[in-house]
């Protein structure tokens, strides 16, 4: 058996103030389920995610309706102020709970209902080729400008070079640590998992996602994802 597992990290403390609905926007339902249960079910539903470690603000008081009261594989710890708090949190209690150094770990947004099973095994198998680990991306399509201080172009960006950063980012479950762990010390803004890897000299894969994959962040991201989720996310 391969003694590598794979855990699945759920930053899931956000208050989601850009959305301004009256609760967090992680658990606004879409059909029949809350946005929060469609990025962790289809964690639960792939055969190589060993456990799921949901972080939860302190504030919490949404978690209890859940389905998940009695399901062993899906744990839960409290977040911190910013999601890379609430990341290097839950990757605390796997370190001390039954985390071990050859485990690997995937952390995906929340807020990113839309994942498909296909592109969590795409990153599955990058594992072997990129030791660095890897994210979930997708390229530029539109033309990229780099504004200057007074919002005018100050030039053109090569967009073949552009890529926009999703979730889930896959790493060694220690390294990935480490590294969360030295960034915060050294005061670095770390706003995905790859910058505190690159931060500590890394350079992890880009593997192609998709555009199907969207953070919900405002209002009119949950009718595209209403959208995508009617239609099945294959
Ligand atoms: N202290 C925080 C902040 C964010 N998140 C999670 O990180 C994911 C991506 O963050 P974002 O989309 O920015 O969510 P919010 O921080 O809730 O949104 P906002 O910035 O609009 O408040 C979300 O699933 C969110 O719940 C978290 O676990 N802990
Ligand atoms: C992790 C992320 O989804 C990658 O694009 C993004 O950085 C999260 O940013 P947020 O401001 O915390 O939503």
């Amino acid at each position: 058996m391969n003694s590598e597992r794979i855990w699945a990290v759920i930053p899931a403390a956000g208050i989601g103030a850009r959305m301004n609905s009256d609760i967090p926007k992680q658990y606004l339902k879409i059909e029949d389920k809350t946005i929060l249960e469609y990025s962790i079910n289809r964690f639960l539903e792939h055969s190589k995610i060993y456990k799921v470690v949901v972080a939860l603000s302190p504030n919490d008081s949404y978690w209890e309706e859940l389905p998940y009261k009695d399901n062993p594989r899906v744990l839960t710890t409290t977040g911190g102020v910013d999601r890379v708090d609430s990341v290097a949190a839950a990757l605390a209690f796997i370190r001390e709970s039954e985390g071990a150094e050859s485990d690997w770990v995937m952390v995906h947004d929340a807020a990113r209902p839309c994942l498909s099973s296909r592109h969590i095994d795409n990153l599955i198998t990058s594992k072997e080729s990129s030791p660095d680990g890897a994210t979930l991306a997708v390229g530029a399509i539109d033309t990229v400008k780099q504004a200057n201080k007074r919002q005018t172009i100050e030039k053109t960006i090569d967009r073949d070079m552009v890529w926009l950063a999703q979730t889930p980012q896959f790493f060694p479950l220690g390294t990935l640590k480490h590294a969360i762990d030295s960034a915060l010390k050294e005061g670095q803004t770390v706003t995905d998992e790859a910058s505190a890897m690159e931060f500590a000299g890394y350079h992890p894969s880009l593997v192609i996602g998709s555009r199907k994959n969207i953070k919900i962040t405002e209002q009119e991201d949950l009718l595209l994802a209403s959208i995508w989720l009617s239609h099945g996310i294959d």
